[in-house]
């Protein structure tokens, strides 16, 4: 029984844990501190997978390092060995070797969302990994795993290779003929705002006001991590992308105006949750 709330969890039992498998952003506003913070939000427990260090702030990314796909390897087997988890997101992915890895060992995951937002570009327009050889491997290798994609226009068209298509709907397509169950077009409507589900069988418009607060470092992070946080408490795939939206679209509005001084991050405060 779910209340009429759509979601599955009960309140009352074991609390639900999810991973993210990303970066670490310096500022704390994006990469693993964001996704941390939106799993605490959303009430799960939260583990972390780091595979790169990036020096970044509001103002863009300084230096970035990649941690070694052995020491990836030893942190997904001490979380998964004794944690587990229920539900996975993944961030950066930094190169074809280390998407490799993560294929391997989360293809033993047995039906556990995985959310993928493949994190090519900051919100500061900083590089953050996706060479051609990367994007092949998330093509061919994670994209068959994954549940959800949350790529951006940009992220979208370079994962499908459809360079010229401006129509959410047809890249969202694509990638679900690559192989993902559903894709989630973020920041779908040039001069709106909202994104676009596509969830293997009917398209979802999920619209929403423009927030104009300039607080939107880590609002990708956030919306991908609370997608993933309500899929492992077993609410629906619609609902759980409107909510993730609505929810950021606050944390947009309500951002950390007060730090630093580039794009602010947003704020996991403002709403209510549905439980
Ligand atoms: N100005 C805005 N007003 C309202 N919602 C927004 C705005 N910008 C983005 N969003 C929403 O925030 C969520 C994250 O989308 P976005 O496209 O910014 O992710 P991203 O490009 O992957 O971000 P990042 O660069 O942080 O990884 C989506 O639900 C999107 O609709
Ligand atoms: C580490 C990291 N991951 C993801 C993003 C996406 O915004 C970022 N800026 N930094």
């Amino acid at each position: 029984m779910d209340g009429g709330t759509g979601v599955s969890g009960n309140p009352a039992g074991p609390r639900a844990r999810c991973l993210t498998i990303g970066s670490s952003d310096s500022g704390g506003g994006a990469g693993i501190q964001g996704d941390l913070k939106a799993f605490a939000r959303a009430g799960v427990y939260g583990a972390s997978v780091i595979v790169g260090v990036t020096a970044q702030n509001t103002l863009g990314v300084t230096a970035t390092t990649s941690i070694g796909t052995g020491m990836v390897g030893h942190q997904l087997k001490a979380v998964l060995d004794d944690i587990g988890t229920d539900g996975v997101k993944i961030g950066t992915t930094w190169s074809a070797e280390l998407i490799w890895l993560l294929v391997d060992r989360l293809v033993w995951l047995d039906e556990v969302p995985v959310v993928l937002d493949p994190v090519m570009v900051s919100a500061a327009g900083s590089a953050l990994g996706g060479d051609e050889e990367a994007v092949t491997a998330v093509r061919e290798g994670l994209l068959p795993l994954t549940w959800v994609a949350t790529p951006n226009m940009t992220e979208a068209r370079r994962l499908t290779r459809l360079e010229e298509e401006k129509d959410p709907a047809k890249l969202a397509e694509a990638i679900v003929e690559l192989g993902a169950r559903a894709a989630l077009i973020t920041d779908a409507f040039p001069g709106g705002a909202g994104d676009w589900l596509f969830d293997g069988e009917r398209h979802h418009e999920i619209t929403g006001p423009r927030r104009a607060s300039g607080c939107d470092h880590g609002a990708g992070c956030a919306h991908s991590a609370l997608l993933t946080a309500f899929l492992a408490r077993g609410m629906p795939l619609t609902r759980a992308a409107r909510t993730a939206h609505a929810t950021v679209s606050l944390a947009i509005e309500h951002g950390a105006a007060d730090i630093g001084n580039g794009r602010h991050p947003v704020e996991l405060t403002a709403g209510s949750l549905p439980w």
